[in-house]
């Protein structure tokens, strides 16, 4: 297959590839980001052709696009999802991922391990064999300086997120800010997530490791599923 260079039609055609393992009666989890987007207006559209669906929110944004579709919604009190559709910002042949360019990487995180079938949306573009992509840390406010020197110890360069169209930091959808860490590249991920999970004051990082079990990956002509 050739190269997309990202394009949204590999976007797109990764999205709706997913969409298309939603069967009737299924609680999905609702992924962020514009791959992910492109599940959701699929699902819209499966939804107005009059399957019954329920949709479970990771982020303001998916939220609204749902309603904006028509799909809806519960939470996770109310059910479990039995799949998941979400984007990625870089990921591996065998599932490893970076999330959390929407920086939504917390309630992704816990809606993706809830369904026992997670399916990762992404263009070409995004497949490397080695994570080398910037770690995004969601970090209680009080506590950026103490998780910065901990990324320090850790070989690491953390870099505050700032907002694009609003002064001074990213702040979450659960009010906390967003550490971007640079590590280079990264050979064992999972020790990584490990050594990044028992700092204090990290709310949730953006390594996913073994959450995906299929990889929906988009490209100029066609998409390739792998099974993880
Ligand atoms: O993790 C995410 C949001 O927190 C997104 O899924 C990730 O950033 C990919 O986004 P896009 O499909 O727009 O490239």
């Amino acid at each position: 297959m050739k190269a997309s260079d990202g394009t949204d039609e590999a976007k797109r055609r990764a999205g709706e590839s997913a969409s298309g393992q939603v069967e009737n009666g299924m609680v999905v989890g609702l992924g962020t980001g514009s791959t992910a987007a492109h599940a959701i207006r699929a699902l819209g559209e499966k939804v107005a052709a009059g399957m019954e669906i329920q949709g479970v929110p990771t982020s303001y944004q998916s939220r609204t696009l749902a309603r904006e579709v028509g799909i809806p919604l519960c939470t996770l009190e109310a059910a479990r999802p039995d799949i998941a559709i979400d984007g990625a910002d870089q990921l591996q042949l065998d599932g490893a991922l970076v999330k959390g360019g929407g920086a939504a990487h917390a309630r992704e995180k816990i809606v993706d391990t809830s369904a026992p079938r997670c399916l990762i949306v992404a263009d070409d573009t995004k497949l490397t064999d080695t994570l080398d992509h910037p770690i995004p840390v969601e970090v209680l406010p009080d506590a950026v300086p103490t998780v910065e020197q901990a990324i320090h110890e850790r070989d690491g360069d953390p870099t505050v997120r700032t907002a694009q169209r609003k002064d001074g930091p990213v702040v979450t959808d659960n009010g906390n800010l967003v550490l971007d860490c640079a590590f280079g590249p990264i050979e064992t991920p999972e020790t990584l997530a490990a050594s990044l999970s028992a700092i204090p004051g990290v709310v949730e990082h953006g390594l996913f490791i073994g959450v995906a079990t299929e990889l929906h990956i988009g490209s100029n002509d066609g998409v390739s599923i792998h099974s993880v």
